[in-house]
């Protein structure tokens, strides 16, 4: 999968954009401010319906306009597909792949796997379970079909059963039957987690132990409840706590993937670089399981790559990305560091582009390749 040609209008400071990306590696350098990033929130725009630095779509709108376009073709197993976002200051969003309107962002998703590597990745070990939860969830969504129709009802469910704990009154017959239906949703999530990690974990052991010398080096999941009690007798036994509190503690919801290094959290042991070097292990050992189970590429957007990791790391990050030869877009302020990380790689197939002021032009000697 990769994209075969990108036009953006009125997204932040780029007005009228359009790039013919190469299928592998895409450098995008320019000053601060120049409108490097805003290409790589275009392209996450489209896949997931937001960017990756903002949840809001209106900041995306440049100032005095009434909304932003972004177009492409993915390429996907000798086809085109085009694919369509607008979306305007009164809300209203259109999305299309291949001319028929999307209906939810979870069909756009599919068609276009991302993955982001930009300064908030880098907080991966140190910020909340959320955050690592969503990291885990993003690959069991591509390769277990049954997981997110599971956790979509889950989450229903959820709501409805912290919204009856709230309640003065509570009737034990209702809140059995959502306590049933919460339980085996939750059950099904855990297997499709549990079966995730069991591929992702020798892969990621893998790559880390290529690459850097970190011995020690564990990755557990924790399933959101003590694993020694079916979920079912959790919620019964939880049940005046919850009440208390209004709302369900335990369960999938409250799952976490732990890195260790010799028993102790990654966070509190590693240097700042070898943390960076970790969670760029754990984004591309999912771009490998990826390819493994779904016989797919996800394209990778790594932002200021040269502002977060020393010459020494970066080589091996790109060393890594040019491995799995996926698409890449990466972002830099210095056009000879970005470069120097990939020549001599004659089958990156890499193509340059220079950002000024919100206008996006490819270097010459490389737009023909
Ligand atoms: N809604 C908007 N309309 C117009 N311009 C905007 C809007 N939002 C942000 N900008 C401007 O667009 C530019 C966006 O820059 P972007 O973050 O893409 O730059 P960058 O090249 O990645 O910079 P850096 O190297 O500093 O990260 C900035 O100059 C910013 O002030």
């Amino acid at each position: 999968m990769s994209v075969s040609r990108l036009s953006i209008q009125s997204l932040r400071n780029l007005e009228s954009v359009s790039l013919t990306p190469s299928p592998r590696t895409n450098l995008i350098y320019g000053q601060n401010g120049s409108g490097k990033t805003s290409v790589l929130e275009a392209v996450h725009t489209l896949a997931l319906g937001r960017s990756f630095r903002s949840h809001k779509h209106k900041p995306l709108i440049q100032w005095g306009r009434e909304q932003f376009t972004v177009f492409a073709e993915i390429q996907h197993q000798g086809s085109r597909i085009p694919v369509g976002l607008q979306r305007a200051l009164t809300g209203e969003v259109n999305f299309k792949v291949n001319g028929r309107a999307v209906g939810s962002l979870a069909e756009l998703a599919a068609v276009l796997p991302l993955q982001v590597i930009d300064a908030h990745t880098f907080l991966l070990l140190e910020g909340s379970p959320k955050v690592r939860r969503q990291f885990m969830d993003w690959l069991v969504f591509h390769v277990e079909p049954s997981f997110f129709p599971a956790w979509k009802a889950a989450q229903r469910c959820l709501k409805q059963r912290n919204s009856l704990l709230r309640r003065d009154r509570i009737e034990t017959s209702e809140l059995s039957v959502w306590d049933r239906e919460l339980s085996n949703l939750t059950q099904q999530i855990h297997e499709c987690r549990e079966k995730t990690i069991e591929r992702f974990r020798p892969v990621f052991l893998r790559l880390l132990e290529e690459f850097i010398r970190i011995p020690g080096v564990s990755l557990s999941y924790q399933r959101g409840w003590d694993k020694n009690r079916s979920y079912q007798e959790v919620l019964a036994d939880n049940f005046e706590r919850d009440r208390h509190m209004g709302y369900t503690q335990s369960g999938s919801h409250r799952a976490d993937l732990r890195i260790n290094v010799e028993g102790q959290p990654a966070g509190d042991i590693l240097s700042r670089g070898q943390q960076k070097l970790v969670v760029c292990a754990l984004k591309i050992a999912q771009g490998y399981v990826y390819a493994q189970e779904t016989g797919g590429r996800c394209i990778y957007l790594v932002d200021d790559l040269p502002a977060e990791l020393d010459g020494e790391h970066r080589a091996t990050l790109v060393d890594w990305l040019d491995k799995l030869e996926t698409q890449v877009f990466i972002t830099g302020v210095d056009k000879p560091s970005l470069l120097a990380d990939w020549q001599d790689r004659p089958d990156a197939i890499t193509r340059v582009f220079h950002v000024e002021q919100g206008t996006v032009t490819a270097d010459v000697n490389t737009e023909q390749q």
